[in-house]
Parts: C-alpha cells; sequence; structure tokens
C-alpha cells in the first residue's frame, strides 16, 4: 500500500523534470542548496519520505520496496513517466531500487553520498531498537556530527541548530522504520542492471558512507562517472553545494543532449523484445529480414513509438491491449493488420472464445459487416493453425 508523499515542485513543469531524494532523518529542505539554482532550467519535485517531513508515518517495518512504490505512484500522480532522479543517502538507495526495476523511468541517475547495501544490517536493527525506546532526540547529535565536517560545524553552528532540528522533528516510528528497510536491503546484485546514465558523488570526510563504497557503485554501473569532493561529510550537498549542483546540471544537460541516440536505441531495444513477446520471434524475425532502406525508417519508427513506448507502458497489461487492439482493428476494418494481430493472439495461446466475445462486442458498437469479417478472418486463422500443428505433428 503506497502514501501520498508530501513534497514541493519549483521551476517551469514543461522543464526536463528532476526528483530529488533524501537521507534518512531529513525532510526536502535537505536539498534547499539546490533546489533554486536547479530550478532554473529544471522542473523540481523534492520529496518527503514516508516517515519523513510533511509525509504520513504509517507503521513500520518498511521495505525499499516500499519506499520506492511510494515515488512511483507520486510520479505517476504526477503525470511523469521519467524523471532525473538524483538521491542521497537513503534517497540514493532507492534511486538503484527505481533504476533497477524500472528503468524506463529514470532518465539519469545521480547518487550522491550512499551505498548499495547500508552494512552491516545490525546496526540498523539497533539504531530501530534506539528509536523505538528512545526516541529520535536520543541519536540527533550524533547523527548530524557526521553530516559536516568538524570545520563547517565550527564555523556555522546555525547550521548544525537546523538540521539538528530537521532530524528532531522526523517521527520517530518512520525514522526506525526506516532503518528496517536499510537493514533489509542490498543492491549490490542490481548495480549491473541499472542502464541510466549515473553520476556518482562521493565526499572525502563522509564516515557513513565512505568514498570506497561509491568506488564499488561506480565500478558496479556500466558507465557510471565518479567525483569525490573535499571538504565534505555525509550531506556533501550542503557543504560542497555549488560543486553538487554544478555536477548534476552537467550530468543532466550532457545526458539530455548525448543521448538522444542513445535514447532512441534504448525505446527501440525495448520495443522490440516487447514487439517480440506480443508477435512472436517468427513474425518479427520475418520483418527484419523483409526489411529494406525504403522501410527501415517506418520499422524503426513503429518499433520504438509503437511496441516501445505504447506497448511498453506499465498501465495496461499486454492481453489487454491485445484485446483493444483486436477490437479497435475490427472497428476501423483493417483486415491486414486485424489478420496479423489473431494470427498473433491465437499463436500466444489466447482462447479462440475470447476472440468471439471481442468480435461480438465490437459487432455492436462498430457494425456487423465489420465483425462478420473478423469472424471469418479468426476462421482462417483457426484452420491455418490447426493444419500447421497437424502437419507438426505427422511429421
Ligand atoms: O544516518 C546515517 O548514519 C547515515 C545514513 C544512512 C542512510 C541515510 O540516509 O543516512
Amino acid at each position: 500500500m503506497t502514501v501520498n508523499l508530501h513534497h514541493e515542485q519549483r521551476g517551469d513543469p514543461a522543464m526536463p523534470p528532476v526528483l530529488l531524494l533524501g537521507s534518512l532523518g531529513s525532510n526536502l529542505h535537505m536539498w534547499d542548496p539546490q533546489i533554486h539554482a536547479l530550478s532554473a532550467h529544471a522542473h523540481v519535485i523534492a520529496v518527503d519520505h514516508r516517515g519523513h517531513g510533511g509525509s504520513p508515518a504509517p507503521a513500520g517495518p518498511y521495505t525499499m520496496t516500499d519506499l520506492s512504490g511510494d515515488v512511483l505512484a507520486l510520479l505517476d500522480r504526477l503525470g511523469l513517466h521519467s524523471v532525473h532522479v538524483v538521491g542521497l543517502s537513503l534517497g540514493g538507495a532507492i534511486g538503484q531500487w527505481l533504476a533497477a526495476h524500472h528503468p524506463q523511468r529514470v532518465r539519469t541517475l545521480t547518487l550522491i553520498c550512499t551505498a548499495a547495501q547500508f552494512a552491516p544490517p545490525q546496526k540498523w536493527i539497533d539504531r530501530a531498537a534506539t528509536v523505538r525506546t528512545n526516541g529520535i532526540a536520543s541519536i540527533a547529535e550524533s547523527v548530524v556530527e557526521h553530516w559536516f565536517t568538524p570545520e563547517l560545524a565550527q564555523r556555522d553552528p546555525d547550521l548544525i541548530a537546523r538540521h539538528l532540528e530537521m532530524v528532531r522533528g522526523t517521527p520517530d516510528e518512520g525514522y526506525a522504520a526506516c532503518c528496517d528497510a536499510l537493514a533489509e536491503w542490498d543492491g549490490r546484485g542490481d548495480l549491473a542492471r541499472i542502464v541510466a546514465p549515473t553520476l556518482v558523488i562521493a565526499a572525502e570526510q563522509d564516515t557513513r558512507t565512505p568514498p570506497s563504497v561509491h568506488e564499488a557503485i561506480a565500478d558496479g554501473i556500466a558507465g557510471a562517472e565518479l567525483h569525490v569532493l573535499s571538504p565534505g561529510a555525509h550531506l556533501a550537498n550542503v557543504e560542497q553545494a555549488g560543486a553538487v549542483t554544478r555536477l548534476i546540471e552537467r550530468h543532466i544537460e550532457r545526458r539530455a543532449s548525448v543521448p538522444l541516440d542513445a535514447a532512441r536505441r534504448a525505446a527501440h531495444d525495448v520495443g522490440m523484445s516487447v514487439r517480440r513477446s506480443v508477435l512472436g520471434d517468427a513474425h518479427v524475425d520475418r520483418a527484419i529480414e523483409s526489411t529494406t532502406p525504403f522501410t527501415e525508417p517506418f520499422q524503426d519508427f513503429i518499433t520504438r513509438t509503437a511496441w516501445g513506448d505504447v506497448w511498453a507502458r506499465e498501465g495496461l497489461d499486454h492481453h489487454t491491449r491485445r484485446l483493444l487492439t483486436l477490437a479497435i482493428l475490427t472497428a476501423v476494418g483493417n483486415e491486414h493488420e486485424l489478420d496479423m494481430h489473431i494470427r498473433a493472439a491465437l499463436r500466444a495461446g489466447v482462447d479462440p472464445q475470447m476472440l468471439v466475445e471481442v468480435f461480438l462486442h465490437a459487432a455492436v458498437y462498430a457494425g456487423v459487416p465489420n465483425s462478420n469479417r473478423a469472424f471469418a478472418l479468426g476462421k482462417q486463422a483457426l484452420a491455418d493453425l490447426a493444419d500447421a500443428t497437424d502437419g507438426s505433428s505427422r511429421q
């Protein structure tokens, strides 16, 4: 069950969307050093995780899947199919989860002061128990101590006081339940699944997630770029505000332009696998073999858009889309495409009785003559399929 995350949006919604996911014990104001600058050329969405800031804090334990599911639900509510994800610490773990499990929703990934596993799990189990027993205030000072270098803490006591308030304002159960999520999560095996262009930012004096942890992340994600900033501790986006903002901007800008080509290739790859699973390998192989320089732009277009974009969307499963396609093709009377989709459906094991229902339904809304033709095509396709099956069983 997802919760409605409290969030703030800045910048023009027509600009590229940048999602900011923060650390354990923070709220969306931890991103104040970035929000203003980024929103000059991006649509910035800063989020409070469940159990943090203004978001609901249901009883735990939470999992990384829960925390990431909340973010996906928020993106759905905002109508954002894909975003540039920037995550620090716990937010970086959620970013990794999203990029590995929902690659189409992550345009680029920026991971700051985070880890692919927050070892050892016992540390988080103990911290959750302490907070549940003694309250968040009992650990607030030790948390903030690791967020900034001692030099900055000495120079700017107001900064420390503001961040102490931030930690103390986190609900006990929300904080503890996020510790549970950190204890159970291990994303190391998923790093190789991440295809989003990835920037990894570490801070030299970060004792919670030191640079070596970021080297392992950068090694695990193909093509990831690593920067180590100094001075800086766990909240490097505050202590190195300008450098972090510039790195994020440059990463998003570079990846937004390079990769029109890469993005087209990625959409083509996704489209090809959806197309194969719906129409079958034999059909797709025939279509590829018969492609000529004249037809290639059209093949590329339908693979990227019809299959790589619309058919690949999560809102409807493939079976439902298949039935819709059969009904629409019946209604518009496109015999050639209808015949192809009828045969693909039967080859994929769709029960012929479902086709009967679709064609009958279409008769009500689109007219008897079109459904009559659909029944004839279906009958022929069934006969051909039976012949082919008999033929192969006789061989
Ligand atoms: O609170 C800490 O010690 C460090 C940390 C781990 C996950 C997170 O968000 O912060």
